[in-house]
């Protein structure tokens, strides 16, 4: 049976079930280099590697991922990671894998002879992947259930992670009806732990992802949402002489910090951007009127900081970066 990931530096692998906060502390600090855990983030990693679901609900930027990717590296066998945005998993995928950490997704932008050498890697008996992240589409396919319950029949199955956990709810403003499918899984490997992640705080939604999703006495974990780095500003377009000027003086002062501006319209965000470029702050618009070639490099720009600002339409998403809302009628919000 594959062992868990060695320690750093050489020390003896850590055995499942026996990690002390100490030395979950210091998995965390050697592959990610923090050295605590944050909010619940060690309440869940308990739970999961006790064998039990957990439900965890922690707020954008909050660190969620951190709660399965621990269990990937203490646990044996693979962690299944669910996750609706490919953008997310590849970026997630390839920041696992600077980190030495063997991760790798599975989704319609692999090429094939990726593809086969992670398939190969997983009927191996022996695969060298710790996390493995899939879209709920592929997750409902019955070549990849099949794939899943041989890796489980060989007890390589660590822990099935549930990224964007709201989806599955009809409840939710984001409902996917590709993760209704998905609730087979606890039938399907009813001694494997499920984590539930989200942040999407409704109650209703809540017990509709734990019904739905069939968790058993889950484990419920609730972070606080209360966050002293962000702050809202809300300036009157009307009071303004120049909306663009105000927008690019404030990108100016806060130093070459990473944006995101909204608008509503694709045309806005051309011209805002064109507007931005004229004053010398790096930036490029982002809608779904773009290839998805140009918005890939647009992304990659971004995320890599050869771009400081993004000017996007809600075709973006939204992570966790100073943000100016340009897309109300008579307001602009600044949020940071
Ligand atoms: N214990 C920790 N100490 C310091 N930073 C941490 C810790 N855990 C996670 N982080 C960092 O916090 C950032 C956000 O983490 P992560 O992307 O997992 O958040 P998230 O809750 O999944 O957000 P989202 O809802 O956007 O998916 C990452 O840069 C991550 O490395």
């Amino acid at each position: 049976m594959k062992k868990a990931l060695p320690l750093k530096g050489g020390s003896a692998g850590l055995r499942h079930g026996t990690k002390s906060p100490k030395e979950l502390e210091s998995v965390l600090k050697q592959y990610f280099g923090y050295s605590e855990f944050r909010g619940r983030q060690l309440e869940a990693i308990e739970a999961v590697l006790s064998g039990r679901d957990c439900f965890c609900l922690m707020p954008t930027g909050g660190g969620k991922s951190m709660c399965y990717q621990i269990p990937a590296l203490v646990k044996t066998g693979v962690v299944l990671v669910i996750s609706p945005l490919i953008a997310l998993m590849e970026n997630q995928v390839s920041s696992l894998k600077s980190k030495g950490i063997p991760a790798e997704f599975l989704s319609s932008t692999q090429t094939t002879a990726n593809k086969n050498k992670i398939h190969e890697d997983l009927d191996s008996g022996n695969p060298s992947l710790k996390l493995l992240y899939v879209t709920p589409e592929l997750v409902a396919t019955s070549g990849f259930k099949a794939k899943l319950t041989k890796l489980h029949n060989r007890g390589l199955l660590g822990l099935v992670a549930i990224d964007e956990a709201h989806c599955i709810s009809t409840w939710g403003h984001d409902f996917r009806p590709s993760y209704r499918k998905i609730s087979s899984l606890r039938k399907q490997f009813p001694d494997i732990p499920i984590l539930a992640l989200t942040a999407t705080a409704v109650p209703k939604v809540q017990k509709d992802v734990i019904s739905s999703l069939s968790l058993q006495n889950p484990v419920i974990l609730k972070a606080s949402f209360n966050r002293p780095n962000i702050f809202y500003e809300v300036r009157y377009k009307d009071l303004l002489d120049d909306v663009y000027s105000d927008i690019s003086n404030l990108l100016k002062s806060s130093g070459n910090v990473c944006s995101i501006i909204y608008c509503l319209e694709r045309a806005a965000c051309d011209d805002l951007t064109m507007h931005l470029a004229q004053q010398g702050i790096s930036s490029a618009a982002y809608h779904a009127g773009l290839n998805s070639k140009v918005r890939t490099t647009v992304l990659d720009d971004w995320l890599s900081s050869r771009t400081q600002v993004v000017v996007a339409t809600v075709a973006f998403g939204s992570p966790d970066v100073l943000v100016v809302t340009n897309s109300l009628p008579g307001v602009f919000c600044i949020m940071g």
